[in-house]
């Protein structure tokens, strides 16, 4: 079975130009073949991330979490059990989650937080997602030779969600019941980090599902729909799935995950270094927050 490569950033973090552009040709050409890869030493530490798992883990427990609700116009808040079909052929998806888009502008207050220390871990936690997602966007635009900021001048942080996900235990389940079923994620960039009992899985360009285990110390990252766009498919947005293994079954299953996606008004079309008489663009121009909307809207449980 085909294996997810991993990319210490190290070089990119504390070399000079080539240790920089070997991780950023690295980080594109994983992209290029599976769209899916890990990443290490990228400035977010194993220990922080088991800190946020513990908060996590406490805020799903706490009743009051149901106070602030999901809204699909805003992309924030708590949505319940079965409340998304990520694959709509598919029973609904076996998960709760939180969502936080833009915590940096989110107002304090009980519309939003269900107590203060619980936010300002998160104001802490999405402000290093959001660093952390930068570096990785920069290896991006450096090896698709594009300016090295070019991805920070179009993501402000409006679009950019931090997501934690919960997949309860559970006895049985079902036919055709997943955690979270198949799909592409929307925008630009997705970090996710998992906790150690599986159930990622990626599909190879064989249609075979390869497993993404966790592995300590790394995020496992991917390009989304919007990045497929920009890059005229050069880059790829590969479906993926979470399913339920017995562990997760037994005693749940929790990710932290971080959409790095543009500012609603930027208009993606593609990349010039992407297009060409052989490879005319394959897509029409469309605004990130129309995009993003349309796919978050087809996505809640009917
Ligand atoms: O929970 C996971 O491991 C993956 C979740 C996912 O793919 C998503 O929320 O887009
Ligand atoms: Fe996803």
């Amino acid at each position: 079975m085909q294996k997810l490569p991993i990319i210490d950033f190290t070089p990119f973090l504390q070399e000079g130009p080539e240790g920089r552009q070997a991780v950023a040709n690295a980080i594109v050409s994983a992209a290029r073949e599976v769209g899916f890869c890990y990443v290490k030493n990228f400035g977010m530490s194993q220990d922080f991330m088991d800190a946020a798992f513990a908060v996590s883990e406490a805020f799903f427990k706490n009743p009051a979490k149901t106070s602030t609700p999901f809204k699909v116009e805003l992309n924030h808040g708590y949505g319940g059990l079965k409340g998304e079909a990520l694959d709509p052929s598919k029973p609904a998806d076996l998960k709760e989650t939180l969502t936080l888009r833009d915590v940096a502008k989110t107002p304090s207050g009980a519309d939003y937080w269900v107590n203060p220390e619980f936010e300002a871990f998160m104001r802490c936690l999405y402000a290093s997602m959001r660093r952390s997602a930068s570096t990785i966007m920069q290896a991006f635009a450096m090896g698709l030779e594009l300016p090295v900021d070019y991805f920070d001048q179009r993501h402000s942080g409006e679009v950019q969600t931090l997501r934690l996900l919960h997949y309860p235990p559970c006895k049985f389940v079902s036919e055709g019941q997943l955690g979270a079923g198949e799909h592409t994620d929307y925008g630009t960039l997705t970090v996710l980090f998992q906790d150690n009992k599986g159930g990622l899985q990626v599909q190879g360009l064989d249609g075979e599902w390869i497993d993404a285990p966790p592995i300590p110390g790394t995020a496992v990252i991917n390009t989304g729909d919007l990045m497929a766009r920009w890059s005229n498919d050069t880059l790829r947005s590969t479906p993926h799935r979470v399913i339920p293994r017995p562990a997760a079954m037994k005693e749940g299953r929790q990710s932290i995950a971080f959409f790095s996606d543009p500012d609603s008004d930027v208009l993606i079309e593609p990349f010039a270094t992407c297009v060409s008489e052989k490879k005319p663009a394959l897509y029409p121009p469309v605004t990130a927050g129309d995009y993003i909307m349309g796919r978050i809207k087809a996505s809640q449980a009917k």
